[in-house]
């Protein structure tokens, strides 16, 4: 057996940085990984996600161009457009091979499992070390539908492997995956149908976010099933039938995208005989300082029911880097933003008016709508809206939501503003640039006074 000061478990956006740190400060750092180096963000998440999604927003954009007096025939080489995304995800990868030899880190390329709470074993390679981090992430679920099992699906672990666009695409689940790739693929070309089980996309976020988000879609062609589920799906020799729950049957020539969540990588680890208990779905159970059932075991990121995001399983390393050097942190006290990368774009941060209520706070929210936003009207972009929520005690700012052009961008301005512990009265005083998006965050502060 061999001896290491740490195994990481999962070359995650985690795993990675902590695997690389540890080894600069002289540790002799082990890390496993079954897959490709990078895990899910850069190999089959973020990256190729949103590589494909500039290829088809600029097609999607130049459709939609008409109300401009801009009449543009488009034309996609799809083959070119996954070329370029199979090669920005290849170079991320090799940065990240880099990044982990020039450290010194061993790899072993092979799933582990735990052989004991301080050992881990894969590949034919035995190791014991005092600190193990488990970074595993998740994988697709695969809806248990009659008829399902065994099709030839797509999921976010093949689709950026497709040589050629399915003629139409018939996709599970109205959440990130089922709207980004739904609307990517339908810009580029496909015909698509998104089932989704609620009456609203998105349907943890403010219900107008899935309103708009459902009126957008429906102007770039896509035929959405709302609060419908498949009962039965037969598939044979590429042509696909799904009935759903009202009888309605989608039939064609088809490919089938599953989009309808995550399943936690914790299955092959076997980590609750090794005394690392997991939850009711799965995922290793952690407490405030990312550390498992067992002494010197952590977890971090997605497989530790952290919010499923690549700069929260990168924020969780940085966090349990601290508290291995002795500093006082725990994983919740973050401001947490993130975003959905449809056309419009939806910019999340801190809570909702209904999640900040429930917390307590005496709190408010104002809603300016874009066909307000003077930048809005100049660019044609008529669909959505931008809300805060502010803390009347305190005038401190708990959340917004933004959903607009390039709203994942403008969003970091309130990020900041909570980050910096300032009030909307501040954003309301401040001068933005005309104009800009941007210039309407004070106006939508100013609404507070009214
Ligand atoms: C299509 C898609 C688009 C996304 N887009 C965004 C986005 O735009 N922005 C954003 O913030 N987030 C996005 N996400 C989410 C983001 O990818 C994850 O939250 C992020 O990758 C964090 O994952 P992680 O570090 O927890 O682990 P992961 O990145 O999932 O890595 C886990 C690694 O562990 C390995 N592994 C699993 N089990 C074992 C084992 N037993 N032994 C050895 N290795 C093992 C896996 O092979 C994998 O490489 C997207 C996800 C998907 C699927
Ligand atoms: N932009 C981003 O940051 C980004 C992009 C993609 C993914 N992600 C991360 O990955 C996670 C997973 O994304 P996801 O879209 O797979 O999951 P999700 O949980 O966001 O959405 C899946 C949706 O599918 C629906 N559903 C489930 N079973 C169904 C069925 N049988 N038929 C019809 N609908 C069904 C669910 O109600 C749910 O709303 C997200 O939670 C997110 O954190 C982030």
């Amino acid at each position: 057996m061999e001896k290491a000061d740490v195994i990481v478990i999962g070359s995650g956006q985690g795993g990675v940085p902590l695997a690389v740190d540890q080894a600069r400060s002289g540790r002799r750092v082990v890390l496993f990984e079954r897959g490709a180096l990078g895990g899910s963000c850069i190999n089959y998440g973020c990256t190729p996600s949103k590589a494909l999604l500039a290829a088809a927003h600029a097609a999607g954009r130049a459709r939609l161009a008409a109300p401009l007096g801009i009449h543009a025939e488009v034309t996609v080489d799809f083959a070119r457009v996954m070329e370029r995304v199979r090669g920005i995800r290849a170079s991320f990868r090799q940065g990240i091979e880099q990044r982990l030899a020039d450290a010194g880190v061993q790899i072993v390329h092979a799933e582990a499992s735990f052989a004991g709470s301080s050992t881990v074993v894969g590949g034919g390679v035995e190791v014991q070390a005092p600190l193990v981090v488990i970074n595993t992430g998740t994988g697709p679920t695969i809806p248990e539908l009659p008829g399902l099992a065994g099709l030839p699906l797509l999921t976010n672990l093949n689709i950026f492997d497709l040589e050629t666009l399915p003629r139409c695409t018939l996709i599970l689940g109205g959440g990130y995956i089922g709207l980004e790739l739904g609307q990517g693929l339908a810009r580029l070309g496909s015909e698509v149908h998104i089932v989704h089980n609620h009456e609203r996309l998105l349907n943890h976020e403010e219900p107008e976010v899935g309103e708009v988000l459902a009126e957008a879609l429906r102007r770039d062609g896509i035929h959405l099933h709302l609060q419908s589920e498949v009962s039965q799906a037969v598939y044979q020799d590429g042509i696909c039938a799904l009935t759903l729950e009202d009888g309605q049957i989608l039939r064609g020539e088809a490919a089938l995208l599953a989009a309808a969540g995550r399943t936690p990588n914790t299955a092959a680890l076997g980590a609750p005989a090794a005394g690392i208990a997991l939850d009711k779905q799965g995922y290793v159970a952690i407490d405030e300082h990312f550390r498992t059932t067992a002494a010197g075991v952590y977890a971090i990121g997605d497989v530790a029911r952290q919010p499923a995001f690549t700069h929260v399983s990168w924020e969780d390393y940085r966090r349990l880097q601290a508290i291995l050097g002795g500093e006082e942190r725990t994983r919740s006290d973050r401001v947490l933003g993130y975003a959905v990368y449809t056309e419009p774009q939806v910019g999340r941060v801190g809570l909702t008016l209904d999640q900040a209520l429930a917390k307590g706070h005496r709190a408010r929210s104002v809603t300016l709508p874009m066909a307000h936003i003077a930048r809005a009207i100049e660019w044609g972009h008529d669909l959505g809206f931008y809300r805060l929520v502010v803390d009347e005690d305190t005038d401190k700012i708990l959340g917004a939501t933004l959903v607009g052009y390039e709203a994942a961008e403008i969003v970091h301005v309130l990020l900041a503003h909570m980050q910096a512990d300032s009030t909307w009265k501040v954003l309301e005083q401040s001068v933005h640039i005309h104009p800009t998006y941007c210039e309407a965050l004070p106006s939508l502060a100013r609404l507070l006074k009214q």
